[in-house]
């Protein structure tokens, strides 16, 4: 494995330096509006708030659940500003923080609740996802392969569908091309592994994944693969981050459509019903590290299927390491270290990118960072 970069505080990037003095404070405003949220967790939220933008990081409270863990995960960082440390780390363990700010984790009224339910149910709701699902008629009259790689632009591209994201910048329409494009060679690595099991790493709810059930949808009724494990997150993370929850939000809505969607749904719970298609998770997807960490369990998991596939901008930092690298080191080179042949679909939202050609890197100018972080570009990796 190569050298590693050196990881991005985000006190030397721009970008997420806004995360923390704008993205988090606009979201808890979000949620203290959506929520009948009482005194104390209004005074948390707010607290919670007003240490991201120029507060110091406090630890876990001693009784709260896992933190004993953090205080070992974050003694370096705690009464420093969260700008002060690693991104991905700091980034976490606000949303530990954030769910423990109004109960989540203990017993009582709040336990489980996803407080971000509401947003995620309003793109549910909304026509973008209409759209999204209308237009599954038009594809399902395409060739096999052109179907197959229209559903994989389209869960690519779902990828800007990320709630977080769009609290600060906004819902854009414009994209530019790809900037790294390994479909050809992800899509002879999922037909050598005809007919079995690949692992799906899923990003957001929502429009995002309507298009990755679609897409498991055609590649286990095309016969290209003979299982798929999907895997959401443990909690609610990142605003729009899947869950089980979302999983089943997402397959009812396709169930309620008609036409081709309505199909595509019926063939899922068919495909759950036998074992064709798993929802699984693990813990360490909310964990404050790379999956260089990853533990055991999960490093096993992803030894045993043909391929692991990443989607989105978060697993992409935890795929490469959230890090200052040279965009033209190799992306095989950076992930050689992965149990096993690796693919990444993901919408660019932040500073990191490996893998990229010289000459496309000099078309984008590296001294410019908005290709970087705008959402307006995306790439398809695989090793
Ligand atoms: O993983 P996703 O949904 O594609 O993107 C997550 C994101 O919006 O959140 C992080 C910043 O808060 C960045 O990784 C990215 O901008």
């Amino acid at each position: 494995m190569t050298d590693q970069a050196p990881a991005i505080i985000s006190t030397d990037s721009p970008f997420a330096t806004d995360v923390f003095v704008k993205r988090h404070p606009a979201l808890i405003e979000r949620i203290l509006g959506a929520w009948p949220l009482d005194p104390e967790q209004q005074r948390a939220l707010r607290a919670l708030a007003d240490e991201n933008v120029d507060g110091v990081m406090e630890p876990l409270p001693a009784d709260a659940p896992g933190a004993d863990q953090w205080q070992a995960w974050g003694r370096a960082y705690y009464g420093k500003p969260w700008t002060a440390a690693p991104f991905l780390w700091a980034e976490s363990f606000f949303y530990r923080r954030l769910l423990g700010a109004v109960g989540y984790f203990d017993d009582g009224l709040w336990q489980g609740v996803d407080i971000f339910a509401p947003f995620k149910q309003a793109e549910l709701a909304g026509e973008v996802v209409a759209a999204e699902v209308g237009a599954l008629d038009h594809i399902a009259e395409l060739a096999e392969d052109d179907r197959g790689q229209a559903l994989l632009l389209s869960s690519l591209w779902g990828n800007r569908a990320d709630l977080g994201f769009q609290i600060t910048a906004g819902r854009g329409s414009e994209t530019s091309g790809l900037v790294a494009d390994d479909s050809d060679q992800l899509w002879k690595l999922l037909q050598s592994a005809r007919g079995g099991s690949v692992a799906i790493v899923a990003d957001n709810a929502g429009s995002e994944m309507i298009a990755d059930l679609v897409l498991i949808d055609h590649l286990i009724t095309s016969g290209t693969l003979g299982e798929v494990v999907l895997y959401v997150k443990p909690a609610p993370y990142y605003v729009s981050d899947a869950t089980i929850r979302d999983v089943g939000d997402c397959l009812r809505r396709l169930l309620a459509a008609d036409g081709a969607a309505r199909g595509v749904g019926e063939r899922l719970r068919g495909a759950a019903a036998d074992g064709r298609l798993r929802v699984w998770t693990d813990a360490f997807f909310c964990a404050p590290f790379d999956f260089t960490a990853m533990p055991d369990n999960l490093r096993a998991q992803f030894a045993s299927v043909s391929a692991t596939i990443l989607k989105g901008d978060l697993n992409y930092r935890r795929l490469v390491g959230d890090r200052w690298w040279d965009p033209t080191v190799p992306f095989g080179e950076v992930t050689s270290y992965f149990p096993g042949p690796v693919a990444a679909l993901r919408t660019l939202k932040s500073d990191v990118v490996v893998g990229l050609e010289p000459g496309t890197l000099a078309t984008l100018g590296d001294s410019g960072t908005a290709w970087r972080t705008a959402g307006t570009h995306a790439l398809i990796q695989a090793s």
